[in-house]
């Protein structure tokens, strides 16, 4: 019987990159071109042959594109038979619900979709989440450069998301403040009951705290990414991971022994 080929360095996973030119994207080409067990093969930019990656023979492409074009890449990518690495963000529920049917029709591929690939920003989202329970009061500040496009942030967005989904299934109801007259924003976005606070400057790179309230007491989770090769490991874990993992995975913590 034939066996699969195994991979490595006789055998490099072939990856293309959407996004190349970005701030993401770049990193993610050296990393790629830097890994003994994956190749290079296309970085495709805003504008440029999206053939490139299929004429290079892409079997996984990583997207670091911006949230209004992200599911039109994904959708391309499905159609050509091509695994995806998504760190782009914007995916509320309708959205992965959308790439869910598409992969209906392709079983045999794999999709991650990842708010954030830093392992510490991983971790912190999952101790956010064992925390919920025990605070019904949270709250989440996400801290950026001042070029990022979108706000909140998609990994501060998925944290709310889970510190609420969390809190639910404890039968926690939101904790309530005494707020009554507010500027508009002052208390910050509601994602899912959890107020969520933006700050945008420069020399920020991508950083997060988020805050619970007890009787007395706070405990703050932090999280900070000084530098965009702290994405890299968690990108190169999801490239090698995802052939292997047909459908659709939300979040690198599924790919990693936590
Ligand atoms: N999951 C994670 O760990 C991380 C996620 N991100 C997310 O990744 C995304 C990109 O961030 P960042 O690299 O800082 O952004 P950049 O703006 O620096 O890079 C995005 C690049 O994508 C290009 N682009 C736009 N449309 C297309 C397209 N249709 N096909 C191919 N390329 C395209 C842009 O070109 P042009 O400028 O000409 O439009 C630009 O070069 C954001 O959503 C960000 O939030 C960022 C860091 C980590
Ligand atoms: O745009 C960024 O820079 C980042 N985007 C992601 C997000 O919105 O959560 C991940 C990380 O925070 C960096």
């Amino acid at each position: 019987m034939n066996q699969p080929a195994s991979r490595g360095v006789d055998n490099p996973i072939r990856v293309g990159v959407l996004g190349a030119r970005g701030r993401m994207g770049t990193q993610v080409c050296r990393a790629v071109e830097d890994a003994p067990d994956t190749r290079l093969v296309a970085a495709v930019d805003a504008g440029e042959r999206m053939a490139d990656l299929t004429d290079g023979g892409a079997e996984v492409v990583v997207d670091f594109t911006h949230p209004d074009v992200v599911l039109d890449n994904l959708r391309f990518l499905l159609e050509h038979g091509i695994h995806a690495v998504v760190g782009t963000t914007g995916f509320d529920q309708a959205k992965l619900d959308t790439v869910r049917g598409w992969l209906g029709e392709h079983p045999e591929l794999g999709v991650l979709v990842a708010p954030n690939f830093a392992l510490g920003a991983v971790l912190a989202m999952r101790f956010a989440q064992q925390a919920a329970r025990f605070y019904s009061s949270a709250e989440v500040i996400e801290l950026h450069h001042n070029r990022k496009a979108d706000a909140p942030s998609g990994t501060a967005a998925h944290t709310a998301r889970v510190i609420a989904q969390a809190r639910a299934d404890a039968g926690l109801a939101p904790g309530a403040d005494a707020t009554t007259s507010e500027l508009a924003g002052a208390r910050g976005a509601r994602v899912d009951d959890v107020p969520v606070h933006s700050v945008r400057l420069p020399g920020l790179v991508a950083h997060e705290e988020i805050l619970f309230g007890g009787e007395g007491e706070t405990l703050t989770i932090r999280h900070d990414s000084l530098d965009r090769t702290s994405f890299m490991p968690g990108v190169l874990v999801a490239v090698r991971s995802i052939p292997g993992r047909p459908g659709l995975t939300v979040g690198l913590d599924q790919m990693l022994d936590l």
